[in-house]
């Protein structure tokens, strides 16, 4: 139809080239792309301001080729990795800028928690699965989640990455994994220092993720699981809770 302006995305912030600080991709250079609006509340989520609706003021809705300007000029018009975070970019039409990156070698992963499946996810180069464990107060849907996984038709490299706070957390991680056989699991320390809203620098209790990173390596290594990866995340170990990086 004539007159109709194209479909747009809610766009939180747009940042990088910074290195991916989390799972698989770990200090690879990638664009973040984070979307604003999260069906999800968890109670230690460290994105926040692309969250809960205090923030909703700073979100702007993007057109495909606004979105694409941005992470094109950030990247210097060379083809990098760029992550879909949020927020839950599930939640927002990203098929487009996949398909408008890929044309110029541009590469894709998005990261979810599995609440909300999409036929685009099949377009993706990775996909992260972050279903939440106990500590975060959500309760996971599993029909919902393998509709993430059917959707995503066996085509992008797929991996789990779980926060791990506590023991009744691990117990979760670990009936993941045993109900995806299939899927590579990155488990990660939480980190208990969500940024209050006016501070970017505020420290961050890096002790804490140290002793919970030595804690779950005792746990994986006691119980022979052998098939994860225990990573922290590195752009917090590197900048704390900062954002854009
Ligand atoms: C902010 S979320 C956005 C994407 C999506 N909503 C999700 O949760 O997967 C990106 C990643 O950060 C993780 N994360 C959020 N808060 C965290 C915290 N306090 N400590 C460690 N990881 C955290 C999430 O579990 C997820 O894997
Ligand atoms: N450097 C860096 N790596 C990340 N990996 C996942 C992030 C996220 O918040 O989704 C993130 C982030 O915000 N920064
Ligand atoms: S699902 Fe992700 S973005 Fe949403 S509240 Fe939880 S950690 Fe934050
Ligand atoms: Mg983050």
């Amino acid at each position: 139809m004539t007159g109709m302006r194209p479909a747009e995305i809610r766009v939180s912030e747009i940042f990088g080239p910074t290195i991916q600080g989390e799972g698989a991709l770990t200090g690879l250079p990638t664009v973040f792309v984070r979307t604003g609006g999260c069906d999800y509340r968890c109670s230690w989520c460290d994105s926040l301001h692309a969250v809960d609706s205090a923030y909703r003021d700073e979100w702007r809705a993007l057109t495909v080729e606004e979105v694409w300007s941005e992470v094109t000029r950030l990247s210097g018009g060379v083809p990098v990795m760029v992550s879909l975070s949020g927020g839950n970019p599930a939640i927002q039409p990203l098929g487009e800028l996949i398909a408008r990156g890929h044309r110029e070698g541009y590469r894709f992963a998005l990261e979810t928690q599995g609440s909300v499946a999409r036929d685009w996810f099949a377009d993706l180069d990775m996909l992260v699965l972050s279903p939440k464990p106990p500590s975060s107060g959500m309760e996971t849907e599993w029909d919902d989640f393998d509709a993430c996984l059917r959707s995503s038709r066996g085509k992008p490299q797929t991996a789990l990455k779980i926060v791990v706070f506590d023991d009744a957390d691990y117990a979760y991680a670990r009936a993941a994994a045993a109900r995806h056989p299939q899927l590579p699991v990155y488990l990660q320390p939480g980190n208990h220092t969500p940024p209050p809203p006016d501070d970017d620098d505020a420290p961050i209790d890096i002790d804490g993720v140290m002793e919970r990173m030595r804690w779950l390596v005792d746990r994986v290594i006691a119980d022979k699981w052998f098939e994860v990866r225990v990573l922290p995340q590195l752009h917090v170990l590197i900048w704390g809770n900062r954002r854009g990086v």
